[in-house]
């Protein structure tokens, strides 16, 4: 699904985020993106999402080379990717349903499957119920979660979610965690960075882990980069 080959990126500043990374993730895979702060984590995910290019390696996703993506092209490899923030990124002049279609308007879906897609996320999320209200009457929690059902509500075949338990307690953030194996269990792939080692640990899935742009463990499916217990 993702493979990175000799991978470095140098920002314009000359730091460099990631020097000469190589990695696998597979289809249908759940993995974690650990590592110190500035070890290149949100690089990584730029880097996916086509926000910044490598300055030297390739990138493939979903069995194409991201360095043909160009132009037009971008939005719509981007819908195959739903992203999660820690700061969820809502807007607050909107309803919760119309925060979740957004993507499905971008993509000029018809109201009649905007409404039924809509729904069905937000029952995923367990939020059916608080799809007239406001994302600012919403707890922390429940912010984060449409949030989530924004970001799978195209169906993508991949989720990429940075620090996505950042602000939330640990209780809170298990219950994302839930959501997130159930959409794995459904076929989709994750690749979810986090600094929360404990609750990765609990996880027992493949941790990717970066130090100073580098990978230094869990590089490939059968590697043995899961989080001591
Ligand atoms: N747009 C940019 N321009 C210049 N340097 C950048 C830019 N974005 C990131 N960097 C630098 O690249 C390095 C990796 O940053 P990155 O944000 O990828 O790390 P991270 O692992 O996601 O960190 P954190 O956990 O703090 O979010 C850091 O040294 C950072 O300062």
């Amino acid at each position: 699904m993702i493979r990175f080959q000799s991978v470095s990126k140098r920002y314009d500043t000359g730091q460099e985020a990631l020097s000469r990374v190589d990695f696998h993730i597979e289809r249908g895979e759940m993995v974690f993106l650990t590592g110190h702060s500035g070890a290149g984590k949100s690089t990584l995910m730029k880097l996916i999402m086509l926000m910044e290019r490598p300055t030297q390696g390739q990138i493939q996703v979903g069995g194409r080379a991201t360095e043909r993506i160009r132009g037009s092209a971008i939005a719509h490899y981007r819908r195959n990717i739903g992203v999660v923030f820690q700061n969820h990124q809502l807007l607050f002049d909107r309803s919760v349903f119309d925060n979740v279609a957004l993507p499905l308007r971008v993509a000029g879906y018809h109201d009649a499957d905007i409404g039924r897609r809509v729904r069905a996320s937000l029952d995923k999320v367990g939020l059916l119920r608080k799809e007239r209200q406001n994302p600012i009457t919403l707890s922390g929690g429940e912010q984060q979660r449409v949030g989530i059902a924004r970001a799978v509500v195209n169906k993508p075949a991949l989720i990429l979610a940075d620090e996505p338990t950042g602000n939330l307690d640990p209780e809170l953030s298990a219950e994302i965690m839930r959501l997130f194996r159930q959409f794995n269990e459904l076929g989709m792939t994750l690749v979810i960075a986090s600094h929360d080692i404990d609750l990765i640990g609990r996880m027992n899935k493949r941790v990717l882990s970066l130090a100073e742009g580098r990978v230094v463990a869990g590089a490939n499916p059968n590697s043995s980069g899961r989080a001591e217990p």
